[in-house]
């Protein structure tokens, strides 16, 4: 059975050969019907006419795709053209820019340059389109969701590759969020019921874990010292997932010791104190490679030939979760024909319930735990960071928390009493969806710029970014980056950092005006399952520190050297030019180094 370990090898012989076989007959024929021998210059002939041959293919491409869009009343989104084939210097800069820009500031200028909210970038001859027109990214999300996937999961055997099936398939094998069609819709029912609301409503889950978090800030705080709030936001929502999804405490790296300001190392993501061990290394490093697969775009393969990067890491992960879903199946023998109730167990028990496949339940726990963890740190993060530098933001929170809650663990109906609080969090972390079309398909006419409406035509097998990314982090009050749209959708104060515009009647008629202005957990009919586990968690969270903390100083200069903002942002005005942490994002957002924090615990100040 060919593995999808080797559809790659396949995928390129194929494209060689298809490439090669024809351009070796034309050069043939050509040396056949030259009335002299060339000999050793046979060579060049033959390098000659697969580049002519390349060429041509490309251009024949170019002119059908336009013709297409034309028939169907529609034009080829603008193309970037860079200076090298294939756009080389286009990706070069891409790469350079995600390590020393600003984030997704190179993305923006592309779309300023082409005066367009939908451009190609096409990077090695594969189209890219990118996105930031939210009436385009609710084409691509809800109204046609049938014509799009995350990746071409039925046809097996051709040379375009996508970054979302392929290149997440070491981590994700066929869960949730990695397949399409039928078998997606099996995995959102099976997933779903364990979303219900009466779980997801009952807070008292993170309670521990959450007190845990205290513990260490006050321990910090006491000793007026900052602490990398980022490093233990990760670790919290891990050994909450590790508990909702995998019904094991096993984990508990809250306990495990804490980076040191001035001491901690630059790591992969934050700051780098301590080891974790075998389970949680391998889930990092995955996920460090896979975000170099993206960033290699649809060469990544080339530079794993002869072997899948992420299998040893896939083989520490299968190790650890392999007893816990063994645990999950024997007890649901014991269980025998009994069904658990819907709000007892963890995600392991509710789907060894439904099924023996032991691929399955460990896909779909992977895939979940992919999803639950790095997105909701995130939020808490940049949250805190917001809020400490925005001292006056922090005080109306904390007023609103010990009005309705000054102790105690926060239930669900005292987290939705809290109107300041929900406007607070209301800002998740970016993230990035890409799609792929498998023919052509038009656009509704989307009003670009000068008020001039356009329907883009998208080439058979583009891929699409949705540019959630760019699109969102602008928008939101805690991820807001430069955009050139952002005013257009948000209004004038689009770039400031401020929970009432969530409040604001007025306001609030700009944000809620098109629900697609806002999705940050996608929308349509893929749109995340966990938003609500994620809005409670990060407000249980938050509701506990405020009782607790009055005040957040950044101390960014405790981050490891190197992790502060290049002075040259400085000169690039919006955003950039005042923000003290240097934002990062590979599949969420994060900050460099760390996130470090004085907390002010609220007695001292009183006192
Ligand atoms: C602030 C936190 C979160 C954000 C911003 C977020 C965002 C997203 C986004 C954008 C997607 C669509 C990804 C794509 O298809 O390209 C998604 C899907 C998903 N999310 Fe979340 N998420 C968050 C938290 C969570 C949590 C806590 C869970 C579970 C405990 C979760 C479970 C899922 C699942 C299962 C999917 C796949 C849905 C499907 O494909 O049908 N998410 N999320």
């Amino acid at each position: 059975m060919i593995t999808n370990k080797y559809i790659y090898h396949i995928e390129l012989l194929v494209g060689l050969f298809k490439i090669l076989i024809p351009s070796v007959l034309l050069g043939r024929w050509l040396v056949a019907v030259l009335p002299f021998q060339i000999g050793l210059f046979q060579i060049p002939l033959y390098l000659g006419v697969v580049v002519a041959f390349i060429t041509c293919r490309v251009q024949y491409d170019r002119f059908y795709q336009r013709r297409d869009a034309a028939q169907r009343g529609a034009v080829l989104a603008p193309e970037i053209k860079g200076r090298w084939p294939g756009n080389v210097d286009i990706l070069v800069k891409l790469v350079k820019a995600f390590h020393e820009d600003y984030p997704m500031s190179f993305e923006e200028s592309l779309f300023d340059e082409l005066q367009s909210d939908t451009i190609n970038v096409r990077i090695l001859w594969q189209d890219l389109i990118l996105t930031r027109d939210h009436h385009i990214i609710k084409t691509v999300l809800a109204t046609r969701f049938l014509d799009f996937g995350k990746g071409d999961a039925n046809n097996k055997t051709r040379l375009a590759l996508t970054l979302s099936l392929r290149s997440l398939f070491g981590l994700l094998g066929n869960g949730i969020f990695n397949t399409d069609g039928e078998e997606w819709k099996a995995h959102r029912a099976l997933t779903r019921p364990f979303f219900a609301r009466e779980r997801v409503s009952d807070l008292e889950h993170f309670n521990h874990y959450g007190n845990k978090v205290i513990e260490l800030f006050l321990a910090r705080a006491l000793s007026a010292e900052s602490i990398d709030v980022q490093e233990v936001f990760a670790r919290f929502t891990l050994d909450v997932a590790g508990e909702f999804l995998f019904g094991t405490t096993k984990l508990d790296t809250l306990d495990l010791p804490l980076p040191k300001p001035g001491e901690a190392a630059v790591g992969a993501k934050g700051s780098l104190g301590h080891d974790y061990g075998g389970f949680l290394n391998a889930l990092e490093q995955i996920q460090l490679i896979i975000s170099q697969r993206i960033r290699r775009s649809w060469l990544w393969p080339l530079y794993e030939w002869w072997g899948d990067a992420t299998s040893p890491y896939s083989k520490a992960i299968d190790d650890w979760v392999a007893p816990l879903i063994h645990e999950a199946l024997e007890a649901k023998k014991k269980r025998g024909s009994e069904k658990m109730n819907v709000d007892e167990g963890s995600l392991t028990d509710h789907l060894a319930d439904s099924t023996d496949n032991v691929t399955l339940i460990r896909e779909e726990l992977i895939n979940i735990l992919f999803a639950s963890r790095e997105t909701t740190a995130s939020l808490l993060t940049f949250l805190m960071y917001m809020l400490s530098q925005h001292p006056e933001a922090t005080m109306k929170l904390r007023a609103e928390v010990m009005d309705i809650l000054p102790e105690g663990a926060p239930t669900f109906e005292d987290v939705r009493n809290m109107k300041y609080l929900v406007a607070g969090t209301d800002h998740p972390s970016p993230s990035t969806s890409l799609l792929e079309r498998d023919s052509p398909l038009v656009c509704p006419s989307t009003p670009q710029h000068a008020g001039v409406y356009t329907s883009f035509g998208f080439p058979r097998r583009s891929w699409i970014q949705a540019n959630i990314h760019a699109w969102l982090i602008c928008q939101s009050d805690v991820f807001r980056f430069p955009h050139a749209t952002s005013k257009d959708l948000w209004g004038d104060d689009a770039e400031e950092f401020s929970p009432e515009r969530w409040i604001d009647p007025e306001r609030l008629k700009i944000m809620t005006s098109d629900p697609f202005k806002f999705v940050p957990f996608n929308a349509g009919p893929r749109i995340c399952l966990g938003q609500k586990f994620a809005y409670n968690e990060a407000s249980f969270m938050m509701v506990k520190i405020l009782q607790v903390f009055d005040g957040f100083e950044l101390h960014q200069e405790d981050a490891p050297p190197g992790s502060l903002p290049p002075s040259s942002w400085k000169d690039k005005g919006g955003r950039a030019a005042i923000e003290k942490v240097w934002p990062l994002s590979t599949i969420t957002l994060f900050s460099k180094g760390g996130m470090w924090i004085r907390m002010h615990p609220a007695e001292t100040d009183a006192e």
